[in-house]
């Protein structure tokens, strides 16, 4: 990597102005979410060699098993945003409640509140493909100086200061967004750097892949069932190809950088889909619109969805912008 390709502490710095009253209380909260997964980084890669996959026979608050890596992640995430004491609340998908930081002198001082999934796809863990880690940044609505309230945590989606997902795949890669486009950087494990790989990432209009889990086929609305039907014709610039890993943070990586639509829908057995509002759908959704896509639940924005619930799922439709204006007609024709 030419030593001119910026990294992504100078991209930080050097972008610090475009936030609103910036005190770089959010640049440091970036750098510690980069740092953090530089830790839960090295512990996947050598997943497969050391006792760290498998279960550790808890379940977390989705009646999930929660995986020995999950339970790692969450600790070092939550350990390295309350140790540099940037965030005055955290939520995680692996912790049945928020958590309080009271902040350096004890004051509830600080301005941000994160909600994270620490290792997004964990079922993937065991068999080496791609996981993630996604992030979501709020400003608190609540006044500093007194704690924390769930209110801070359950603001619609466009509220969103920040948001971004760590991809540990082949390489390990950090893709976020403040709002002023999206930016990929690529870790070069060597020296430990992240370098800007992806510059001002931009979600074609169109592709030619849905990202789906046909397994569960005829459990899906009849809009979704039309749709994939559509998707298989073979007409116009289709049929499309299937692609599907069952990593959200993996699946939509890929759709960002060559077109296409994930959809995760509601079924007959999960009325509201699997997919989790503030830690999983809101952060993806605010990254594929900055890049120039679309996520709703079929019918809303997602970002524009009131949330009630600090774990409350969402059906998923989101990718290229005429994909997922596609997907919503059918779903709007069976009403
Ligand atoms: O196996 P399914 O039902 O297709 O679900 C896969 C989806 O669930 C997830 O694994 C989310 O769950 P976790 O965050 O608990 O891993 C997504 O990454 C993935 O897209």
């Amino acid at each position: 990597m030419s030593s001119k390709v910026q990294t992504l502490g100078e991209f930080i710095i050097g972008n610090q102005s475009e936030f609103a009253y910036s005190t770089g209380e959010l640049s440091r909260l970036i750098n510690s979410i980069r740092l953090a997964a530089k830790v839960v980084n090295h512990e996947v890669n050598k997943a497969g060699l050391v006792d760290i996959t498998g279960a550790v026979g808890d379940t977390n608050i989705q009646g999930e098993e929660q995986q020995k890596l999950d339970v790692y992640a969450n600790e070092k995430f939550i350990q390295t945003l309350t140790n540099r004491e940037i965030v005055c609340g955290i939520a995680s998908e692996e912790e049945d409640d928020f958590i309080t930081i009271k902040g350096h002198n004890k004051d509830h001082q600080n301005k941000y509140v994160v909600l994270i999934d620490p290792l997004d796809g964990s079922s993937n863990i065991d068999v080496n493909i791609s996981v993630g880690t996604i992030f979501s940044i709020y400003r608190r609505i609540t006044p500093e100086g007194t704690p924390v309230t769930l209110k801070d945590f359950l603001q619609p989606g466009r509220n969103q200061v920040a948001a971004g997902y760590i991809m540990y795949g082949t390489s390990t890669m950090m893709v976020y967004t403040t709002g002023h486009g999206v930016n990929g950087f690529t870790l070069n494990p060597a020296i430990g750097t992240y370098y800007l790989s992806h510059p001002n990432i931009k979600l074609a209009e169109t592709g030619k892949i849905y990202s789906i889990n046909e397994g569960n086929y005829i459990k899906f609305p009849q809009g979704v069932k039309n749709y994939l039907k559509y998707c298989q014709l073979e007409e116009e610039d289709r049929p499309y190809t299937s692609r599907y890993i069952g990593s959200l943070v993996a699946d939509i990586h890929r759709n960002m950088l060559k077109g296409g639509i994930y959809i995760y829908p509601e079924t007959s057995t999960a009325p509201n889909g699997k997919l989790r509002l503030l830690y999983e759908c809101n952060p993806m959704a605010m990254i594929v619109e900055q890049a120039g896509g679309k996520a709703s639940d079929g019918f809303t924005r997602i970002l524009d969805i009131q949330p009630t619930e600090l774990h409350q799922r969402v059906p998923f439709f989101c990718g290229s912008k005429k994909m997922v204006e596609k997907a919503e007609e059918f779903m709007q024709k069976e009403g």
